[in-house]
């Protein structure tokens, strides 16, 4: 029989009265911030909790922890191997220790106690979500960490290393649609729109707390180290740099951007800018790390991903729980198309939301290993020489997460589609036109958006989500080329570039006139 039980949400200043189907014996203490809250209001009251102060939002997450010493839940994660039933596996690991691979060199997957996890319905979730968005209380304020409970559930609030990161727009592209796809339901996830300037962040927070705390810990970690194409290594060196951790990043000569560049150099990471391309970085990287005291920060650590997964997470909550049809992806190393899986599944599995969106990954022409592998019908994989492309972060050819991106798709009845030089620089140049400034890789997710309602596979009415990876700002030489007509073998149909006028009335006056008879709405 259904009872109402009065839930007290952490970081929620009302209760909310939820139907529960069953009482969870774990919400039967009293949850600290009541605690707080009574002592705050009763001026004779006594005890410890009414004398002490909060400076800060840590020092008040710190002091509701001493408060309520009781644990309110006993949700708890390990790793397994990638693909391993947990059920039956013997093989897991702490996810205190070191460890980035599995006994026969496969990956590893984070995997959540379900079981303690599904003791709460669905509709608890959701209400506790929803009820931390656009709070300032410490840890939930971020958008990864108000899901914290599937997340990394055994980290005190006290070793998060956060920037208040997620929570990202989602925003409406009406003109974009309307104007070239025919299309009235469609969204941008701008995840670019953060911390350093990319979804990376949503990763790099977890990443790092978890560090924090393991260096507390006093196990052997010197620094964190990473392989980039210049996204991962900013903001790795940024939440290394908010908690005093060194950082030290490899980097592909001359294949990144100024500003990503210019984001570890200034956040005091270790730079090593190496004479070879991201899948030759990342090879080094992992040879290091297994050698020296440098903890891995790229996405072959599966801690990454769980952060990451919240994107897929907001994305449901954004639309009250409503489940799009489609949603696109640019991929490169393959870490985050899973990371939206995942997402997205477990949200299924604990009774959130009743089904999962198509996925579609999206690369560019020239770096496509995993379209290759997908036109194949999944026989063959071979590992590509990524050549050079204006979507310069997924210039990768051998991704360490294809494992994880062929299970998340044929998870999810996916897609790959690829994107060659010209049609993601003219879609991302159409997407500006309405009011965007995405990146290139962005532009490449359009590009796959507008091939499948050409082809018809996605229809006018389609909810479609395209998840936008990286701020324009980062790649702004890449649209100056454009703009300038400056790209060999490219008509820049699309290029606006700038007219030059002398300084006098008259020239100006010719100017314009000229540009009004010619627009059509004038
Ligand atoms: C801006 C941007 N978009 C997309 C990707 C692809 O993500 P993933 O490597 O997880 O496939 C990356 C990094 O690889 C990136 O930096
Ligand atoms: N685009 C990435 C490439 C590395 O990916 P990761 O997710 O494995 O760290 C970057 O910006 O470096």
């Amino acid at each position: 029989m259904a009872s109402s039980y009065l839930l007290q949400c952490p970081n929620f200043s009302t209760n909310l009265n939820l139907n529960l189907t069953s009482k969870p014996t774990t919400l039967k203490t009293t949850p600290s911030f009541l605690l707080i809250k009574a002592a705050a209001s009763s001026p004779n009251n006594n005890t410890s909790t009414s004398t002490a102060k909060s400076n800060n939002i840590r020092d008040e997450a710190r002091h509701q922890n001493l408060t309520n010493p009781q644990q309110i839940h006993n949700f708890s994660a390990k790793y397994v191997p990638f693909g391993a039933d947990p059920a039956t596996s013997t093989e897991s690991y702490s996810l205190d220790d070191i460890v980035y691979r599995s006994q026969s060199g496969g990956l590893l997957d984070v995997h959540h106690d379900f079981s303690a996890l599904k003791a709460f319905p669905g509709s608890y979730w959701r209400a506790l979500f929803d009820s931390r968005v656009g709070k300032t209380t410490w840890p939930y304020g971020s958008g990864v960490w108000s899901k914290k409970e599937w997340v990394l559930p055994e980290i005190s609030s006290d070793d998060i290393v956060s920037a208040f990161e997620g929570n990202s727009n989602l925003f409406w592209a009406e003109r974009f649609g309307k104007q070239f796809l025919e299309m009235n339901d469609l969204w941008v996830k701008h995840c670019g729109i953060s911390h350093t300037g990319s979804f990376k962040d949503l990763g790099m927070t977890v990443l790092v707390s978890q560090v924090n705390r393991l260096r507390k810990m006093n196990k052997p970690l010197f620094g964190v180290g990473c392989a980039s194409t210049g996204d991962t290594s900013a903001a790795l060196s940024a939440y290394c740099a908010s908690a005093g951790i060194p950082s030290i990043v490899f980097l592909p000569a001359n294949k990144i951007s100024i500003a990503q560049l210019v984001q570890p150099i200034a956040n005091g990471a270790f730079v090593l800018s190496i004479d070879t391309d991201f899948d030759g970085c990342m090879q080094l990287i992992r040879e290091v790390t297994s050698e020296l005291p440098i903890y891995l920060a790229n996405s072959l650590n599966s801690l990454r991903l769980e952060g990451q997964k919240t994107a897929a997470i907001e994305i449901l909550q954004q639309f009250d729980w409503e489940v799009p049809d489609w949603v696109i992806v640019p991929g490169g190393n393959l870490g985050n198309i899973y990371a939206f899986y995942k997402g997205f599944h477990m949200c299924k599995e604990l009774g959130l939301v009743d089904k999962i969106p198509r996925l579609v990954c999206a690369q560019a022409a020239n770096a496509n290993p995993l379209y290759l592998y997908y036109k194949s019908a999944w026989k063959e994989f071979k590992a590509v020489k990524a050549n050079s492309t204006f979507a310069s972060a997924i210039q990768i050819g051998d991704p360490v997460s294809i494992d994880r991106a062929v299970y998340a798709l044929k998870k999810s009845n996916g897609i790959v589609e690829e994107a060659s030089e010209e049609e993601l620089m003219d879609a991302m140049a159409l997407a500006d036109s309405t009011g965007m400034f995405i990146c290139p890789h962005t532009g490449v997710a359009m590009t796959a958006l507008m091939k499948l309602r050409k082809s018809g596979v996605i229809c006018s009415s389609d909810r479609t989500v395209v998840v936008s990876t990286a701020h324009g700002l980062k790649f702004t030489q890449s649209k100056i080329d454009y703009h300038s007509n400056n790209i060999k073998e490219m008509a820049c149909r699309y290029a606006n570039p700038p007219v030059s006028v002398a300084a006098d009335f008259g020239s100006v006056m010719d100017v314009l006139k000229k540009y009004l008879s010619k627009t059509p709405k004038y």
